[in-house]
Parts: C-alpha cells; sequence; structure tokens
C-alpha cells in the first residue's frame, strides 16, 4: 500500500494564494510533501487570490516561490510534478458572484475540497458565503484556518460562528503551526512511551517548568498587524497554551484527535485564573527598547518602521501559569517569550525537585536536581541534567552534574528538520484533526488570556523596557526570583 493510498484526491484550494504566508510556507510545503510523493496524483493545487493572471505566470511565482523558500537544492522531476498540479482562479473573496468562477474551476475536479484560508480572519466569513452560494460546500470538504483567530474570547467566537454556519467541526482545521513541530510532537512521545518520566511527571516529582519561546527577530515590517495584537494574543495565547497543555495533560487513551484535544482542554480549564488581583504577582510585560543584536544596533519597538510612538503594545510576557488540579498543585509553570531576545531558542525545563537528603557533603553541600531540558528549536534535542561519580582511584565518591544529551541532528545524521507547515499541511490531506486545535481550546485559551489582558488594562500596567538583544525586563527576573528560582540562561 502507499502511503497515499488513504488519501482521498483533492482539490486543494488556497485562498490568499499570492500572499506571503502562501509563498513562504504553504507552496514550499506542497513541494515538500511532492518531493516525499505523499500528495495524492490526482490531486489539484487552486491558487485563488484577487490579481489577475494566466495560470503559466502563476506557476512562474510558484517556482520563484519555491526558488526563495525552499532552503535545499529543488528537485527537478518533484518541481515538475507539483507545476502539473496548478489551477489559477481570479476572484474577489467579498464578491459572491466571482466565486461563480471558482465553481467552473471545480466542477470537473476532484470530489473532496480542502479549502485553506490564507487571508486575514475578517473575511473567513465572506469566503464560507460566497463557496455556499456556489454550492461549493458538502460533507466531504475541509477548511483550514489561520490563526490568530480572533483578537479576544468574543471576536473568536463570530469567525467560528461564521466559519461552523458552514462547516461542521469535524470538517475544520486550526492551524497551531508549534502543534505541527517535530519537537513539540516529540513532546508526547518523551512523556508516553518513557516510564521513567511517565511515572515521574507530577507534583511528587517535579518542582517547576520552565518555558523560553525567545525570538531574536522583530517586528518584521508587521507593525500595524503586530501592534494590535502584541506578543500575549500573537504568541502566548496560542503557541505557549498548547506546549504547556501538551506538557501538563493526563495520558489520552489514544492518538486520536478527540482524546488528544479533549485531554488539552482540561489542562487550559485548570489554569488559574489571573486577574486585576494578582496580575502584578504573576506576570511581566515588556517592550524592546534600542539595542544591539549581534553587535548590530538595532531599534527598539517605538523606533521601527510605521510605528506609533505611543503605543503601549508589550513585545515580551512572562507568566507564572498555575494549574489548580490533583498532578500539578504547588508546580508553576513559568513560561515567558519575547521578540528582540539575544537569540532565537525555544526550550522547556523541566525541573526534577531535590533529594529529600544528601549523602554526598563531600562534594556538594546542596545536591543539584535533575533537569529535563527539552530543546525545540534550534538544535532540536532532549538534554538529561544528571549526577555522576568522575571515575578515578584518588577520591571515593568524587562526583559531578553532567548531562546525557541527545541530539536529534547527530543521532538521526542531519536528517532534514521537516517544517511544522508540510506535516499540518499532509495531516489535513489524511483528514487527521489531532494536531489542529477544536474549538473549546481556543475559547478557553482566549478566556485565560482576555483576563490577563484585561487586567494589564484595568491596573494601567505598562510595559517595561528591555534593550534589544538582552533576556527581558529585569523585572521577569523579580518573578520567578520571588520563588527562589531563576531563569535557565
Ligand atoms: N505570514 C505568516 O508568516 C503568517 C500568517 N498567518 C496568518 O495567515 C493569514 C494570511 O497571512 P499573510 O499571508 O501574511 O497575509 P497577506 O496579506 O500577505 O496575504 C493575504 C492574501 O489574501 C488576499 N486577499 C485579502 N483580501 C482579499 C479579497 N477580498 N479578495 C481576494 N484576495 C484577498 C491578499 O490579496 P492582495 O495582496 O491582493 O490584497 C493576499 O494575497 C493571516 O490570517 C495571518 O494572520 C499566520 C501565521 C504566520
Ligand atoms: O505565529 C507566529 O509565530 C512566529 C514564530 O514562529 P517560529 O516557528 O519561528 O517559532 C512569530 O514570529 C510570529 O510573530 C507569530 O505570529
Amino acid at each position: 500500500m502507499k502511503t497515499t493510498d488513504y488519501q482521498t484526491a483533492s482539490e486543494i484550494v488556497i485562498f490568499g494564494a499570492l500572499g506571503d504566508l502562501s509563498r513562504r510556507k504553504l507552496l514550499p510545503a506542497l513541494y515538500q510533501l511532492e518531493v516525499c510523493n505523499l500528495i495524492h496524483k490526482d490531486s489539484r493545487i487552486v491558487g485563488a487570490a484577487r490579481q489577475e493572471h494566466s495560470l503559466d505566470e502563476f506557476k512562474e511565482i510558484v517556482l520563484e516561490s519555491l526558488q526563495s523558500f525552499v532552503k535545499e537544492e529543488l528537485n527537478q522531476e518533484a518541481v515538475d510534478r507539483l507545476i502539473q498540479r496548478l489551477v489559477y482562479q481570479q476572484l474577489d473573496f467579498k464578491n459572491k458572484v466571482s466565486f461563480g468562477n471558482l465553481y467552473q474551476a471545480l466542477v470537473n475536479g476532484n470530489k473532496t475540497r480542502v479549502y485553506y484560508f490564507s487571508t486575514p480572519p475578517a473575511i473567513y466569513g465572506d469566503i464560507c458565503h460566497g463557496l455556499n452560494d456556489a454550492s461549493l460546500i458538502t460533507d466531504a470538504d475541509r477548511v483550514v484556518m489561520e490563526k490568530p483567530i480572533g483578537h479576544s474570547l468574543e471576536s473568536s467566537k463570530v469567525i467560528n460562528d461564521q466559519v461552523a454556519e458552514f462547516f461542521k467541526e469535524e470538517q475544520t482545521y486550526r492551524i497551531d503551526h508549534y502543534l505541527g513541530k517535530e519537537t513539540v510532537l516529540n513532546l508526547m512521545v518523551l512523556r508516553f512511551a518513557n516510564s521513567l518520566f511517565t511515572n515521574n511527571w507530577d507534583r511528587n516529582s517535579i518542582d517547576h517548568v520552565q518555558i523560553t519561546v525567545a525570538e531574536s527577530v522583530g517586528i518584521e515590517g508587521r507593525w500595524g498587524f503586530y501592534d494590535e495584537a502584541g506578543q500575549m494574543r500573537d504568541m502566548v495565547q496560542n503557541h505557549l497554551l498548547q506546549i504547556l497543555s501538551l506538557l501538563a495533560m493526563e495520558p489520552p487513551a489514544d492518538l486520536s484527535a478527540m482524546s488528544v484535544r479533549d485531554e488539552k482542554l482540561k489542562v487550559v480549564k485548570a489554569l488559574r485564573p489571573i486577574n486585576r488581583d494578582n496580575i502584578k504577582e504573576k506576570t511581566v510585560r515588556g517592550q524592546y527598547a534600542d539595542g544591539f543584536l549581534n553587535g548590530v544596533a538595532v531599534p527598539g519597538y517605538l523606533n521601527e518602521e510605521g510605528a506609533n510612538q505611543a503605543s503601549k503594545t508589550e513585545t515580551f510576557v512572562a507568566i507564572k501559569a498555575e494549574i489548580d488540579n490533583w498532578r500539578w498543585k504547588d508546580v508553576p509553570f513559568y513560561l515567558r517569550t519575547g521578540k528582540r531576545m539575544p537569540i532565537k531558542h525555544s526550550e522547556i525545563v523541566v525541573h526534577f525537585k531535590q533529594q529529600p537528603h544528601n549523602i554526598f557533603k563531600e562534594s556538594y553541600s546542596e545536591l543539584p536536581a535533575n533537569k529535563l531540558t527539552i530543546r525545540l528549536q534550534p538544535d532540536e534535542g532532549v538534554e538529561l541534567q544528571m549526577m555522576n561519580k568522575i571515575p578515578g582511584i584518588a577520591s571515593q565518591m568524587n562526583i559531578q552534574e553532567n548531562k546525557l544529551d541527545l541530539s536529534f541532528s547527530e543521532t538521526y545524521n542531519n536528517e532534514r528538520v521537516v517544517d511544522a507547515y508540510e506535516r499540518l499541511m499532509l495531516e489535513v490531506l489524511n483528514g487527521n484533526q489531532s494536531l489542529f486545535v477544536s474549538r473549546d481550546e481556543v475559547e478557553a485559551a482566549w478566556l485565560w488570556a482576555d483576563s490577563i489582558i484585561d487586567a494589564w488594562q484595568g491596573t494601567n500596567e505598562e510595559p517595561k523596557p528591555y534593550a534589544a538583544g538582552s533576556w527581558g525586563p529585569v523585572s521577569s527576573i523579580s518573578l520567578i526570583a520571588r520563588d527562589d528560582r531563576q531563569w535557565v540562561e
């Protein structure tokens, strides 16, 4: 049986096919699947966008995207196969009448249609109406929605309702691209395929957990979009809460979408609310100021192109999150994420509890606790900090802290790290929802995030400045130091 035998031949329709996401991520992802023969031989890729283009011009744009955004040398056979699949349809997504043209383009095609909304969410509703009026929605179709889904719980409900009018939840694939990252997927393997961790993954063994998602980039010309969102909506409400959920969830009964999503949802629902009463104690928000990155001067957030000097938007967030359930009582999860930090570096550090009694006082007055570091990106891997005897006759019990380091690139012979969008695109084509976010999860995450945003506004909590190229405002150090702990640098 071939890997695509369980895939139905599909019309993969990308709305916004000429946009940034499509060119940088979606088309290269489809190319990589093509290289691996993971797209059904009869599937077609339909680019839908506002501008007039001939098919040949669209093929040229796709080729340029691959040349610009695929890191490896292109495989010409795969390029040719991908190009053969292309169809282009000019369309104004807000004009229902023009969907008749899309109908003509799809009418003799495959029965299953995958509609990828690579557009601002504000027009998802228009697209759905256009598709419906043109009789282009059946139960066999799927819809893929990009983040952010809304700006708040209320606005996310509006968007979800607009789409739910035409697509059932089991047809809806909400992207959080962190769920497609190899290392994020590996969290489940680490936790549930290794009894060592499965059996020591709770308040009895773990002291606290740190999750850091640091980015060295700034706003990258997206000031207008970003200023409306800030790091809380852009990164915490989605990516960091997804990582937290996978780390903290109970073992799902199996890997089905329903089992995994239900367990993740329970974690988000159990997050202790942060509100105006505890906001100062539990959170820090920051905004990068002028600074240096790798010795090069970089502008602060307010000096970026297009900036409004009065902006109070945060580019850094640190949070002490607590989960009110049996497993995690008194085990804080410290989250921090920011733009313009010294390096791009995302990792989880699980700090285990100290031994109750120390018989090695001659080497260590206080025994360091074990630490499990999960390097999400780059230099993907898993590292376990542990104590070991230094070999030698001179001393009977001279001990030292060492690490077991499982570097993925070394272990898997520099195997190319699959981009998250490749994984997620494949799962959509295969009709597997387990790596996508349910509506309930999105709403529970907004409920928690909205309360924090409201508390910042209600208490006039202004973002603290931090120099670009630093690890965030000094108060983020105090956030964790108050608990007699420190960030792992
Ligand atoms: N870019 C990225 O890295 C990421 C993007 N996202 C999300 O993906 C979505 C797309 O983002 P991105 O690609 O950056 O945005 P872009 O603005 O680059 O692309 C959106 C595309 O939609 C088209 N479009 C908008 N309105 C209409 C309309 N009425 N009729 C026809 N075409 C229309 C635009 O066409 P035109 O150019 O003619 O206006 C444009 O090609 C957004 O929801 C974004 O938040 C999420 C994560 C990362
Ligand atoms: O969703 C987003 O993610 C990127 C970071 O993604 P990564 O895969 O490079 O870690 C972030 O830069 C962007 O602001 C945000 O919208």
